[in-house]
């Protein structure tokens, strides 16, 4: 799927690949992470073992990804605060550790899902940083591939 967000006067699309997060298919996972510039770890706050399982696709993409990929992490369905099982400070604390984005998010809702991406998109360094500016403005389509979903 893509998903295209305005970030300052430029449009950002990213192709996105959702992959499976269970543990079966773990070995097909650096098909999509291979020459990404990003990648969403999403688990469930309702769910903690959703966010331990986090920590070990972190740890893959640190040992097998792109060393420079960008890693943001979401906590979806924060709109069932209700049955919540992971603090938001905690996964804060995590994400800050390994300097990954952080938000909380709920795909139902459509919270925090384009924020997610503009902050993406403010993380990963342009392309065209070095071209030559003839003063006008251009559309950069820089096309990474993201694992949406890696964990949960
Ligand atoms: N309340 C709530 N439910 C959600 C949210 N996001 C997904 N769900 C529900 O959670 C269930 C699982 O969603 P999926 O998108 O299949 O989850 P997944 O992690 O991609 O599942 P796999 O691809 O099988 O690993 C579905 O019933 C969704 O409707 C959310 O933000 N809030």
């Amino acid at each position: 799927m893509t998903k295209t967000v305005q970030y300052q006067n430029e449009l950002h699309k990213f192709l996105i690949w959702d992959t499976a997060g269970q543990e079966r298919f773990r070995a097909l996972a650096p098909m999509y992470y291979r020459g990404s510039a990003a990648a969403i770890i999403v688990y469930d706050i309702t769910k903690e073992e959703t966010f331990s399982t986090l920590k070990n696709w972190v740890k893959e993409l640190r040992q097998h990804g792109p060393p420079d990929i960008v890693v943001a992490i979401a906590g979806n369905k924060c709109d069932l605060i209700d049955v919540r099982e992971v603090m938001e400070r905690d996964a804060k604390d995590y994400a800050d550790s390994i300097h990954a984005i952080f938000v909380e998010t709920s795909a139902k809702n459509a919270i925090n899902i384009n924020e997610l991406f503009i902050e993406i998109s403010r993380r990963i360094p342009s392309t065209d940083a070095n071209a030559p500016s003839g003063g006008k403005g251009f559309k950069l389509r820089r096309q990474p591939s993201e694992p949406r979903r890696s964990c949960c």
